[in-house]
Protein backbone atom coordinates (compact mmCIF):
# COMPACT_ATOMS: atom_id res chain seq x y z
CA UNK A 1 0.00 0.00 0.00
CA UNK A 2 1.17 3.42 -0.75
CA UNK A 3 0.62 6.22 1.70
CA UNK A 4 0.78 10.17 0.90
CA UNK A 5 0.34 12.34 4.13
CA UNK A 6 0.66 15.99 3.70
CA UNK A 7 2.76 16.07 0.71
CA UNK A 8 3.62 19.35 -0.74
CA UNK A 9 6.44 20.64 -3.09
CA UNK A 10 7.24 23.98 -3.76
CA UNK A 11 9.89 25.26 -6.55
CA UNK A 12 11.05 28.70 -5.94
CA UNK A 13 7.75 30.49 -4.33
CA UNK A 14 5.66 28.50 -6.59
CA UNK A 15 3.46 24.97 -4.43
CA UNK A 16 3.32 22.75 -7.61
CA UNK A 17 2.30 19.62 -5.92
CA UNK A 18 -0.26 19.69 -2.25
CA UNK A 19 -1.83 16.68 -0.71
CA UNK A 20 -3.38 15.76 2.39
CA UNK A 21 -3.90 12.40 2.10
CA UNK A 22 -3.94 9.49 -0.28
CA UNK A 23 -3.71 5.94 -0.15
CA UNK A 24 -2.93 3.38 -2.63
CA UNK A 25 -4.12 -0.22 -1.71
CA UNK A 26 -2.57 -3.24 -2.95
CA UNK A 27 -3.87 -4.82 -6.57
CA UNK A 28 -5.72 -1.18 -7.01
CA UNK A 29 -5.56 -0.05 -10.70
CA UNK A 30 -5.31 3.65 -10.26
CA UNK A 31 -5.32 6.49 -13.11
CA UNK A 32 -3.71 9.57 -12.40
CA UNK A 33 -5.26 12.53 -14.89
CA UNK A 34 -5.00 15.71 -15.07
CA UNK A 35 -4.00 18.70 -17.40
CA UNK A 36 -0.46 19.68 -18.29
CA UNK A 37 1.58 20.77 -15.19
CA UNK A 38 -1.14 19.17 -13.05
CA UNK A 39 1.60 17.67 -10.90
CA UNK A 40 1.12 14.29 -11.67
CA UNK A 41 4.98 13.48 -13.14
CA UNK A 42 5.77 15.69 -9.45
CA UNK A 43 3.72 13.02 -7.43
CA UNK A 44 5.26 10.28 -8.79
CA UNK A 45 8.81 11.45 -8.44
CA UNK A 46 8.16 12.02 -5.03
CA UNK A 47 6.93 8.06 -4.48
CA UNK A 48 10.15 6.96 -5.89
CA UNK A 49 11.72 9.08 -3.84
CA UNK A 50 13.13 10.76 -7.13
CA UNK A 51 12.87 14.51 -5.68
CA UNK A 52 12.80 15.51 -1.83
CA UNK A 53 9.05 16.46 -0.53
CA UNK A 54 9.08 20.19 0.54
CA UNK A 55 6.82 18.53 3.66
CA UNK A 56 4.97 15.22 4.19
CA UNK A 57 5.67 12.16 3.55
CA UNK A 58 5.56 8.96 1.03
CA UNK A 59 5.22 5.69 2.40
CA UNK A 60 5.07 2.00 1.13
CA UNK A 61 3.89 -0.89 3.17
CA UNK A 62 4.78 1.66 6.21
CA UNK A 63 8.56 2.75 5.26
CA UNK A 64 8.90 6.08 4.30
CA UNK A 65 10.54 6.24 0.86
CA UNK A 66 13.12 8.66 1.76
CA UNK A 67 14.29 6.48 4.63
CA UNK A 68 14.81 3.39 3.55
CA UNK A 69 15.52 1.32 0.04
CA UNK A 70 13.44 -1.84 1.19
CA UNK A 71 10.68 -0.16 -0.81
CA UNK A 72 12.48 -0.27 -3.57
CA UNK A 73 12.21 -4.34 -4.28
CA UNK A 74 8.08 -3.83 -4.46
CA UNK A 75 8.32 -1.18 -6.87
CA UNK A 76 9.12 -1.39 -11.05
CA UNK A 77 8.59 2.28 -12.90
CA UNK A 78 8.90 3.84 -15.88
CA UNK A 79 8.90 7.61 -15.76
CA UNK A 80 10.56 8.65 -18.67
CA UNK A 81 14.05 8.29 -20.86
CA UNK A 82 15.87 9.05 -18.39
CA UNK A 83 15.15 6.15 -17.29
CA UNK A 84 16.83 4.12 -20.06
CA UNK A 85 20.50 3.53 -20.61
CA UNK A 86 20.95 4.31 -24.48
CA UNK A 87 24.28 2.80 -24.63
CA UNK A 88 22.97 -0.69 -24.15
CA UNK A 89 21.02 -2.76 -25.92
CA UNK A 90 17.30 -3.97 -24.67
CA UNK A 91 18.48 -7.23 -23.71
CA UNK A 92 21.69 -5.84 -21.84
CA UNK A 93 19.06 -3.62 -20.34
CA UNK A 94 16.78 -6.11 -19.55
CA UNK A 95 19.57 -8.29 -18.32
CA UNK A 96 20.66 -5.11 -16.08
CA UNK A 97 17.61 -4.84 -14.78
CA UNK A 98 17.03 -8.56 -13.59
CA UNK A 99 20.14 -8.61 -11.69
CA UNK A 100 19.18 -5.63 -9.73
CA UNK A 101 15.58 -7.49 -9.23
CA UNK A 102 17.54 -11.20 -8.31
CA UNK A 103 16.12 -12.62 -11.83
CA UNK A 104 18.97 -14.93 -13.64
CA UNK A 105 19.44 -14.47 -17.64
CA UNK A 106 17.68 -17.20 -17.91
CA UNK A 107 14.81 -15.99 -15.53
CA UNK A 108 14.75 -13.11 -17.67
CA UNK A 109 14.75 -14.65 -21.26
CA UNK A 110 12.07 -17.09 -20.05
CA UNK A 111 10.30 -13.52 -18.81
CA UNK A 112 10.69 -12.01 -21.61
CA UNK A 113 8.91 -14.54 -24.43
CA UNK A 114 5.80 -13.54 -22.64
CA UNK A 115 5.89 -10.01 -24.76
CA UNK A 116 7.05 -11.39 -28.18
CA UNK A 117 3.93 -9.93 -29.62
CA UNK A 118 4.02 -6.88 -27.93
CA UNK A 119 8.05 -6.17 -29.00
CA UNK A 120 6.60 -6.79 -32.57
CA UNK A 121 9.74 -8.05 -34.17
CA UNK A 122 11.40 -4.62 -33.26
CA UNK A 123 13.12 -4.82 -29.82
CA UNK A 124 14.88 -8.58 -29.25
CA UNK A 125 17.85 -9.52 -31.57
CA UNK A 126 17.62 -6.03 -33.24
CA UNK A 127 21.29 -5.42 -33.05
CA UNK A 128 20.29 -1.96 -31.82
CA UNK A 129 21.69 0.20 -29.18
CA UNK A 130 18.23 1.53 -27.14
CA UNK A 131 18.92 5.19 -28.17
CA UNK A 132 18.78 4.28 -31.66
CA UNK A 133 15.19 3.10 -31.36
CA UNK A 134 12.06 5.12 -31.89
CA UNK A 135 10.19 6.71 -29.37
CA UNK A 136 7.89 4.25 -29.02
CA UNK A 137 10.30 1.10 -29.21
CA UNK A 138 11.95 2.98 -26.08
CA UNK A 139 8.85 3.36 -24.44
CA UNK A 140 8.22 -0.68 -24.94
CA UNK A 141 11.49 -1.09 -23.85
CA UNK A 142 10.90 1.37 -20.60
CA UNK A 143 7.49 -0.37 -19.90
CA UNK A 144 8.28 -4.01 -20.00
CA UNK A 145 11.52 -3.44 -17.95
CA UNK A 146 9.33 -1.93 -15.33
CA UNK A 147 7.93 -5.34 -15.00
CA UNK A 148 10.91 -7.32 -14.74
CA UNK A 149 10.81 -9.24 -11.79
CA UNK A 150 7.23 -9.09 -12.10
CA UNK A 151 7.09 -6.53 -8.86
CA UNK A 152 3.94 -5.60 -6.49
CA UNK A 153 3.52 -1.96 -7.50
CA UNK A 154 4.31 -1.02 -11.19
CA UNK A 155 4.51 2.82 -12.10
CA UNK A 156 3.83 4.35 -15.49
CA UNK A 157 3.62 8.01 -16.75
CA UNK A 158 1.95 8.32 -19.82
CA UNK A 159 2.64 4.71 -20.91
CA UNK A 160 0.10 4.93 -23.99
CA UNK A 161 1.68 8.23 -25.74
CA UNK A 162 4.06 7.48 -28.90
CA UNK A 163 2.76 3.79 -28.72
CA UNK A 164 0.54 2.70 -32.04
CA UNK A 165 -2.87 1.98 -31.74
CA UNK A 166 -1.70 -1.93 -31.76
CA UNK A 167 0.50 -2.11 -28.73
CA UNK A 168 -2.02 0.35 -27.35
CA UNK A 169 -4.66 -2.03 -26.91
CA UNK A 170 -1.83 -4.74 -26.36
CA UNK A 171 -0.54 -3.01 -23.23
CA UNK A 172 -4.58 -2.56 -21.84
CA UNK A 173 -4.65 -6.39 -22.10
CA UNK A 174 -1.07 -6.95 -20.20
CA UNK A 175 -2.33 -4.19 -17.25
CA UNK A 176 -5.67 -5.98 -16.96
CA UNK A 177 -4.23 -9.50 -17.09
CA UNK A 178 -1.63 -8.79 -14.52
CA UNK A 179 -3.74 -6.79 -12.38
CA UNK A 180 -6.43 -9.64 -12.03
CA UNK A 181 -3.94 -12.41 -12.03
CA UNK A 182 -0.91 -10.97 -10.35
CA UNK A 183 -2.75 -8.57 -7.91
CA UNK A 184 -0.19 -6.04 -9.08
CA UNK A 185 -0.55 -2.63 -8.32
CA UNK A 186 -0.88 -0.28 -11.36
CA UNK A 187 -0.46 3.13 -10.80
CA UNK A 188 -0.62 5.12 -14.58
CA UNK A 189 -0.88 8.62 -15.84
CA UNK A 190 -2.26 9.12 -18.98
CA UNK A 191 -3.92 12.18 -21.07
CA UNK A 192 -6.42 9.19 -22.88
CA UNK A 193 -9.34 9.67 -20.85
CA UNK A 194 -10.88 6.73 -22.65
CA UNK A 195 -7.92 4.27 -22.36
CA UNK A 196 -7.57 5.25 -18.32
CA UNK A 197 -10.94 4.83 -17.86
CA UNK A 198 -11.15 1.36 -19.60
CA UNK A 199 -8.20 -0.17 -17.58
CA UNK A 200 -8.55 1.66 -14.26
CA UNK A 201 -10.87 0.57 -11.51
CA UNK A 202 -9.69 4.15 -9.62
CA UNK A 203 -9.67 7.32 -11.03
CA UNK A 204 -7.87 10.06 -9.34
CA UNK A 205 -8.03 13.87 -11.03
CA UNK A 206 -5.20 16.61 -10.14
CA UNK A 207 -5.80 20.14 -11.04
CA UNK A 208 -3.42 22.48 -10.25
CA UNK A 209 -1.63 20.39 -7.74
CA UNK A 210 -4.20 19.71 -5.87
CA UNK A 211 -6.53 16.34 -5.63
CA UNK A 212 -10.03 17.31 -7.07
CA UNK A 213 -11.77 13.91 -7.56
CA UNK A 214 -10.92 11.04 -6.69
CA UNK A 215 -13.77 8.20 -7.80
CA UNK A 216 -14.58 4.46 -8.95
CA UNK A 217 -14.33 3.68 -12.22
CA UNK A 218 -18.10 3.24 -13.46
CA UNK A 219 -19.20 3.62 -17.18
CA UNK A 220 -20.48 7.06 -16.61
CA UNK A 221 -16.88 7.99 -15.26
CA UNK A 222 -15.69 8.51 -18.67
CA UNK A 223 -18.41 11.02 -19.66
CA UNK A 224 -17.89 12.85 -16.09
CA UNK A 225 -14.42 13.31 -16.87
CA UNK A 226 -15.17 14.61 -20.56
CA UNK A 227 -17.39 16.85 -18.95
CA UNK A 228 -14.54 17.97 -16.07
CA UNK A 229 -12.33 18.57 -18.71
CA UNK A 230 -14.10 20.84 -20.92
CA UNK A 231 -15.83 22.54 -17.93
CA UNK A 232 -11.91 23.45 -17.38
CA UNK A 233 -11.60 25.41 -20.79
CA UNK A 234 -14.28 27.71 -20.06
CA UNK A 235 -12.86 28.52 -16.37
CA UNK A 236 -9.16 28.73 -17.60
N1 LIG B 1 12.59 21.19 -11.48
C1 LIG B 1 11.54 22.01 -11.54
N2 LIG B 1 11.70 23.34 -11.28
C2 LIG B 1 10.63 24.18 -11.31
N3 LIG B 1 9.38 23.79 -11.61
C3 LIG B 1 9.17 22.50 -11.87
C4 LIG B 1 10.24 21.54 -11.86
N4 LIG B 1 9.72 20.33 -12.17
C5 LIG B 1 8.40 20.52 -12.37
N5 LIG B 1 8.06 21.81 -12.19
C6 LIG B 1 6.72 22.41 -12.32
O1 LIG B 1 5.82 21.63 -11.55
C7 LIG B 1 4.52 21.67 -12.15
C8 LIG B 1 4.01 20.26 -12.28
O2 LIG B 1 4.75 19.58 -13.29
P1 LIG B 1 4.54 18.05 -13.62
O3 LIG B 1 5.60 17.66 -14.60
O4 LIG B 1 4.43 17.28 -12.37
O5 LIG B 1 3.11 18.07 -14.32
P2 LIG B 1 2.36 16.92 -15.13
O6 LIG B 1 0.98 16.84 -14.56
O7 LIG B 1 3.16 15.68 -15.14
O8 LIG B 1 2.30 17.58 -16.58
P3 LIG B 1 2.29 16.94 -18.06
O9 LIG B 1 0.92 16.37 -18.27
O10 LIG B 1 2.53 18.16 -18.92
O11 LIG B 1 3.39 15.93 -18.15
C9 LIG B 1 4.69 22.41 -13.49
O12 LIG B 1 4.28 23.75 -13.30
C10 LIG B 1 6.19 22.34 -13.73
O13 LIG B 1 6.64 23.43 -14.50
Amino acid sequence: MITINNLSKVYETKKVLSIENLEFPKGQTIGLVGNNGAGKTTLFSLILDLIEPSSGFVSIDQEKVNESEQWKNKVGAFIDETFLIGYLTPEEYFYFLGELRGQSKANVDEFLKNFTDFFNGEILNAKKYIRDLSKGNMKKVGIIGALIGTPAIIILDEPFANLDPSTQIKLKNLIRDWSQNLDSTFLISSHDLAHTTEVCERIVVINKGELVRDIQTSPETLRDLEQYFSDQVSVN
